[in-house]
């Protein structure tokens, strides 16, 4: 019997002049979950797709599931009677319809066309299901009603199971599970619950594929780790025989330097001294964004006040409030009450739309950008230039050349790759994506940046180029409010951060006082009496 349940050789995919991928080869083993690292674009995500029969390889390459041969280019929908299952980043879910019914999806797809539903039946056994994953749901629960974090766990789930059900029908005994990106929207406290998931698939039989960008997450789940870079395999090791620095520079290379990109030195929490010096802001009663009594959702109360090229983070637990300030501020989510002034101009945030926040200099960075930021069919220099296109248009015509040009240099300064703004942001890789939604608001030159997990599966060398443009940006003076449940992010970027919980902001950490657990000290209501201290004005200038 062989101890690989897949195994890929002389992987190669062009796409037009984009090599994706030049012969990658690599191994699942059984029962492993192995996790695939790599910057974005690097080629992940077209090597699972190849895999799935969505895009064929170039000739030459070799496919073995289970020891045996299986002849590539797959066919469509092959790749579920081979045991192999996937779960991408939009989960594959139908949001309108109940859990059960997205069970009960592939039931009717094999059953012809006479099929009756006992639905109460099926309740009960889709329940039975999901419980035997650990996973308590209500199978007549709406998908678009529940939290991402159980909408993941449903649609892996749902993969697991079929997985069970393919290996019981044909007496295999390997399948595999390819996760592509399932924690990326996902708060950290939460991750533990998909883990827990993994673990539960991983001893039913199955082996996982992980793809991630968060390296403690791969640490803590993974055997084995392969990584790609720019289209070739980079290496595979165990992951005891590999340190997180060793990983990174896979990864990146020696760009690892180019990370604190804010001088604060502790990129991940390591203590290493502050390398530039302590900004002073004004604060003054009238400079930037002043927020009083802020209501809505779960806010109930909330003060803020952010120095002009001050950078704020907000922590907070799930359900703290700390998540939805961005949208309350920016009219995305509706408020109930609470005052906003920026620069002297007070509005009342229940009355706040996004377009008048966009006319204020407010700038919303949504977590899900698919959803919220982007045109995918259109090309990433008008999606870029989205905001400002009135600038390049003269007497009613648009002069395009200049609008390119002016995303050409964007793309620049963001790295963003392929560096083709003619091509559709569709095909970009998330992380190049989320490089054009930063490039987008950031055109406008806004007063106020509000960002909500900017850079999750955003690679690491990627993360440095939108932590260095976004601090570029506070240089003339614009403020930020920056959520995350990256306590490592926020450790980096902020030069105060505030800890939310119950709807109202409550302890701050100030800059000399930040690291990654005095946040979670912070959040989790532990903190020690240094780090709730509020800082004075002399302190912050400091
Ligand atoms: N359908 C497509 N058309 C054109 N180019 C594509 C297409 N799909 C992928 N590419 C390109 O192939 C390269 C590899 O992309 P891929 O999505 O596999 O990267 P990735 O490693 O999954 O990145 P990320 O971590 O950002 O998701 C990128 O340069 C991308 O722009």
């Amino acid at each position: 019997m062989t101890t690989t349940a897949l195994e890929l050789h002389s992987v190669s995919k062009t796409f037009g002049a984009t090599k994706a991928l030049q012969g990658v080869s690599m191994t699942v083993e059984r029962g492993e979950v192995l996790a695939l690292l790599g910057e974005n674009g690097c080629g992940k995500s077209t090597l699972v797709k190849v895999v799935a029969g969505v895009y064929d390889p170039e000739p030459g390459a070799r496919m073995l599931v289970d020891g045996r041969e299986v002849s590539l280019p797959l066919e469509a929908g092959a790749s579920r009677d081979l045991g192999l299952s996937f779960v991408h980043q939009d989960l594959g879910l139908a949001r309108p319809l109940t859990v059960l019914e997205n069970l009960l999806g592939g039931v009717a797809e094999r059953s012809g066309s006479r099929l009756r539903i006992q639905w109460r039946s099926e309740a009960r056994k889709a329940r039975a299901m999901l419980r035997s994953y650990g996973v308590d749901v209500d199978p007549l629960a709406v998908i678009n009603h529940l939290p991402p974090v159980e909408q993941a766990l449903v649609a892996i789930a749902r993969a697991a199971e079929e997985l069970k059900q393919y290996r019981e029908r044909t007496g295999a005994t390997s399948s595999v599970l390819v996760l592509d990106e399932p924690t990326v929207f996902l708060p950290e406290e939460e991750v533990q619950f998909l883990f827990d998931l993994i673990r539960t698939i991983v001893a039913s039989g199955a082996s996982v594929v992980f793809i991630s960008h968060d390296l403690p997450a791969v640490r803590e789940i993974a055997d084995r780790v392969t990584v790609l870079r720019d289209g070739k395999l980079a290496a595979t090791a165990r992951m005891s025989d590999v340190t997180d620095a060793e990983i990174v520079e896979l990864i990146v290379g020696p760009a690892i330097a180019k990370l604190d990109a804010f001088g604060h030195g502790n990129v991940h929490g390591d203590g290493r001294p502050a390398t530039a010096p302590p900004r002073v802001f004004d604060r003054s009663p009238g400079a930037g964004l002043h927020v009083t009594g802020l209501r809505g959702g779960q806010v109930r109360g909330l003060d803020l006040h952010v120095a002009p090229g001050e950078v704020v983070g907000l922590a907070g637990l799930l359900g703290s409030g700390a998540e939805e300030v961005p949208y309350l501020l920016f009219g995305a989510k509706q408020a109930t009450g609470g005052e906003l002034t920026l620069d002297g101009t007070t509005v009342p945030v229940a009355r706040q739309q996004p377009a008048t926040a966009v006319g204020m200099g407010l700038a919303l960075i949504p977590a899900d950008r698919r959803r919220d930021a982007i045109a995918p069919a259109v090309s990433v220099a008008e999606n870029m230039m989205l905001l400002v296109v009135r600038r390049f248009a003269v007497r009613g015509w648009l002069r395009n050349r200049r609008l390119r040009g002016a995303a050409d240099a964007r793309a620049e300064t963001l790295d963003v790759r392929p560096r083709r703004t003619d091509l559709p942001v569709g095909t970009l890789s998330g992380g190049n994506a989320q490089k054009v939604v930063v490039g987008k608001w950031l055109e406008i030159g806004p007063r106020v940046l509000l960002l909500h997990e900017p850079t999750q599966g955003v690679d690491i060398a990627a993360r440095a180029e939108i932590y260095r443009v976004v601090r570029r940006a506070t240089e003339d003076g614009m403020s930020v409010v920056w959520v995350s449940s990256d306590f490592d992010e926020l450790a980096t970027v902020c030069d105060r951060v505030v800890v939310v919980s119950g709807g109202v902001a409550g302890a701050e950490i100030p800059l000399r006082d930040i690291t990654p657990e005095a946040i979670t000290a912070g959040v989790y209501g532990a903190s020690t009496s240094e780090s709730t201290i509020l800082p004075t004005v002399e302190q912050v200038a400091r």
